[in-house]
């Protein structure tokens, strides 16, 4: 493997490195090298992502690239690292966990941090073996670009490369390396990690760490006794909050909402058993391991809440008063709804607000709950409709018509003072024709799998674009097919 050498000198890539996180204190994480994998291979890549990096699109299709970004060497400037946390999963206090699979290679000085996952052990990995398997990584790889092309924070995923090396999970399978890209990786079990150890030095580095780099408007507040802290809470509330927004919007279930799963800039991390809705169940629950569907997806905003709670928790002896710590929680109440409804507002087409929209929006998800009715189909159907389309093609979505020509009708007396291009225009941009479905997602993978890789960029060229229409592609925007409910996505990745 290469040795490291003058941080910041611009590599072959494109890029100089540097890595703020390496400046916190040492307890915060260990320098170790990914491990090898043999024979790496091309399984998708994201020219978008590279872009976003500043990264040479030459090297980006080099040899090099491949070995760098399966872990098998390091740029000059790079300097490895794997950071621990600890969080609660399923409501229970989980105690220390860390970048158990992940490795961060550096941080551009464009400002993203390069981390790789799956790329072997490290002092976090507990009884995992630090890999990832082809198919969770395909699906984080293409959820993590389909999620930022939606215009949903996210963190974002450059490429993936397989190996035939061997990992052993229900059965066997093959390893894979998903590049991920970030602003920063630091969830809010970064923060309880300090707290349940009572290291509160490195509890107020972090909190500093994070809000001057991240939040510095909070250093100014007023707010909380000029409290920077309870504005950092608040402010990363906020973000969550309209995060939940997006994510109940598009019907995005992300599946183990652990708080060690929750990104402090407000981005969606963590692609492990997510799907995002077909017919609309509002207690639909994802991942096959979560048996009493505490991340199902109506519980997503609730949970998201109990998560900020435990934050605050780890932020408390900072914030100094719990009082002040509950009241800087307490916006997420409002920015919730707010933005949730906003959301909806943009997916009806309104492009203002007016007392009665929270009416017209609870009365369409009365009548889409009945049938349960394709979320996806539904809203890009109704956009159709909305630009001209015959009001059948909405109708045909139902086996008893009459609850949804009720609503059109107050949906009709709604838009009467909208202009139709205005309404059409904002509803083809707020409703995709394409999400990444699981079926889609397990054609692309069972192709791969068989080292046929057209679907992955298929999927990948028609996910970084889904508002738009794609002619030929219809079938990547229709229902799912019977077999598609028999899929099981487990914490198995
Ligand atoms: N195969 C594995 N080897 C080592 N550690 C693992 C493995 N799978 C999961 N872990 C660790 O278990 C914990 C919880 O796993 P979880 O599935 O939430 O995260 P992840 O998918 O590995 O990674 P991330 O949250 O970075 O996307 C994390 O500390 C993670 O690093
Ligand atoms: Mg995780």
């Amino acid at each position: 493997m290469n040795v490291p050498s003058d941080s910041m000198v611009a590599d072959e890539s494109g890029l100089r490195w540097r890595n703020d996180f390496a400046t916190l204190p040492p307890s915060f994480f260990t320098r170790l090298q990914p491990t090898p994998l043999p024979d790496p291979y091309w399984v998708g890549r994201s020219d978008a992502a590279a872009q976003q990096l500043g990264l040479d699109p030459d090297w980006f299709a080099s040899a090099e690239a491949l070995e760098v970004l399966t872990g098998n060497a390091l740029l000059p400037g790079m300097d490895p690292l794997a950071s621990v946390y600890s969080g609660h999963q399923f409501g229970v206090w989980a105690g220390q966990l860390g970048d158990g699979r992940a490795i961060m290679l550096g941080q551009t000085e464009t400002g993203y941090e390069m981390q790789l996952k799956g790329c072997g052990m490290t002092p976090y990995s507990r009884m995992g073996d630090g890999r990832a398997v082809l198919r969770s990584s395909i699906r984080e790889f293409l959820c993590s670009e389909a999620m930022h092309s939606l215009g949903i924070p996210t963190t974002r995923a450059l490429c993936v490369t397989g190996s035939d090396a061997r990992v052993r999970r229900e059965e066997i399978e093959t390893a894979a390396v998903v590049t991920r890209t970030a602003p920063s990786f630091i969830r809010f079990g970064h923060f309880e990690h300090f707290w349940a150890n009572d290291r509160l030095d490195e509890l107020r580095a972090l909190a500093d760490f994070v809000i001057d780099r991240f939040y510095p408007e909070c250093r100014l507040t007023e707010r909380f006794g000029c409290n920077a802290y309870a504005a950092f809470l608040e402010a990363v509330s906020e973000r969550t909050a309209a995060l939940m927004a997006q994510w109940q919007a598009v019907g995005f279930c992300h599946g183990v909402m652990n708080t060690d799963n929750m990104s402090i800039l407000g981005l969606t991390i963590d692609y492990g058993p997510f799907q995002f809705l077909d017919g609309f169940n509002p207690r639909h629950i994802c991942n096959h391991s979560d048996t009493g569907g505490r991340y199902a997806y109506n519980q997503q905003p609730n949970v998201a809440y109990w998560n900020l709670y435990c934050l605050g928790q780890g932020l408390l002896p900072l914030i100094g008063d719990k009082e002040v710590a509950v009241a800087a929680l307490q916006s997420y109440q409002t920015v919730f709804p707010r933005e949730f409804e906003g959301r909806m507002r943009a997916k009806l087409g309104l492009p203002d607000a007016q007392d009665s929209d929270r009416q017209l929006i609870e009365g369409l998800l009365t009548v889409l709950l009945k049938e349960q009715t394709d979320w996806t189909i539904f809203w890009r159907r109704l956009s159709q409709h909305r630009a001209g389309a015959n009001v059948q093609t909405v109708r045909d979505l139902f086996v008893d018509p009459t609850g949804i020509d009720a609503w059109l009708v107050s949906f009709s007396a709604r838009h009467a003072s909208v202009s139709p291009a205005l309404a059409a225009d904002l509803m083809c941009k707020s409703n995709p024709k394409f999400v990444l479905r699981n079926h889609l997602g397990q054609q692309a993978i069972e192709s791969a799998q068989r080292k046929d890789n057209a679907g992955v960029a298929t999927l990948l060229t028609l996910l970084e674009t889904p508002f738009e229409e794609h002619p030929g592609f219809d079938d990547y925007a229709g229902f799912p097919p019977d077999w598609a409910s028999s899929i099981e996505i487990s914490c198995s990745s």
